[in-house]
């Protein structure tokens, strides 16, 4: 404490209040901010989402502004563009057409079907550049718009397990390097790896998205894939969980790491964040975050109308599931956060 001759000034007297400790220090430069930072984002953190379609060209997806379907001439490319943005991998989602839609979503465990497809033409291109993800579930190809089978209004879980077998296998023999069930059922861990060991796949990963919502943040993927009229306001209630639900996210993580998972998905992702967090804090996993389509179109309808900035709230977003514990994210913004970190 420093005396001073004279009265005492107003200065003089609260200066002994003034905190010792003062965490503006750190932040008073850039330079030293960097330095102290707790979390980084950098493209290989990115998971960047594909809608692909059975027809030539690109079109825009109206609900995810900036996200298109690509046609089948454009996989090379965009294979090429990942590549070169440093993105170590993709997921696949096939916006299936209406005519190849049936109860039993038969067109998932085709051989020939638009994702396997799609696999190959990525593959041809770029080999093992670029890891390939895809989606294990029927709701592309079900004329019901529902994950699995349905028999007298309710989803049944054995019997779309066997489905699903079936769909990961063909997807595995196509080349895809991680097999994501987006499903829900229960125990199809467990079947969908005995299924690819038992079809030589023993190296094919499973990346369980092991807590998913049930989330009325979907919305612009339905769109997107074209299975929001299929779905007609059916919910998927049943199968997904309930927002109500923490504890149970770490039962459903510890049974799919159990069946033999390689990593686990949350999904949706910034109001789910706690989620996150606790997982990651539990397993200590490799843990993915799916930052989902009503998310992407809510960050960026507020951007059009210039109620936020873009890119701020888009690295912003980003940088929270970092600093929550994921590894990795899918995101809608992968290809323009990669672009920005670039610069
Ligand atoms: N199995 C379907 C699936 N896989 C990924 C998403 C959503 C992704 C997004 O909203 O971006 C969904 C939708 C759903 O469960 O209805
Ligand atoms: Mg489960």
């Amino acid at each position: 404490m420093c005396r001073s001759e004279g009265t005492i000034s107003v200065s003089q007297f609260s200066r002994g209040s003034y905190p010792a400790t003062r965490m503006r220090r750190v932040r008073r430069h850039s330079w030293s901010r960097q330095l102290v930072a707790e979390s980084s984002l950098t493209a290989s953190d990115l998971i960047w989402p594909w809608f692909v379609f059975d027809e030539k060209g690109r079109v825009a997806v109206g609900s995810l502004p900036g996200v298109e379907r690509l046609g089948v001439d454009q996989i090379a490319r965009q294979a090429a563009a990942a590549c070169e943005l440093g993105i170590p991998a993709i997921a696949i989602f096939p916006a299936t057409d209406p005519k190849l839609k049936t109860d039993d979503a038969r067109e998932a465990v085709n051989a020939e079907n638009l994702v396997c497809r799609t696999v190959r033409a990525i593959k041809a291109e770029v080999g093992d550049s670029l890891g390939v993800i895809c989606d294990v579930a029927l709701d592309p190809y079900s004329s019901h718009g529902q994950d699995g089978l349905v028999r007298d209004g309710y989803v049944v879980n054995d019997e779309t397990i066997e489905v699903l077998c079936q769909q990961a296998i063909i997807q595995a023999e196509a080349g895809c390097d991680i097999i994501a069930p987006s499903d829900m059922m229960d125990g199809r861990i467990g079947a969908i790896r005995a299924a690819l060991d038992g079809a030589g796949k023993i190296d094919v990963q499973i990346m369980s998205y092991a807590a998913k919502y049930a989330s009325a943040f979907y919305g612009p993927f339905r769109d997107a894939v074209g299975s929001s009229g299929n779905l007609a306001g059916g919910s998927k209630m049943t199968y997904q969980q309930s927002p109500t639900q923490s504890d149970e996210a770490l039962h459903e993580v510890a049974l799919d790491l159990a069946e033999g998972a390689d990593s686990v998905m949350i999904k949706p992702g910034m109001p789910y964040l706690d989620i996150v967090h606790r997982v990651k804090a539990t397993f200590a996993v490799p843990t993915f975050v799916y930052q989902v389509s009503g998310e992407y179109a809510m960050l960026s309808a507020a951007a059009q109308n210039g109620w936020l900035d873009r890119q701020q709230v888009m690295m912003e977003s980003l940088t929270a599931f970092k600093r929550a514990g994921a590894d990795g994210i899918l995101t809608y913004f992968a290809p323009e956060a990669a672009e920005w970190l670039k610069s």
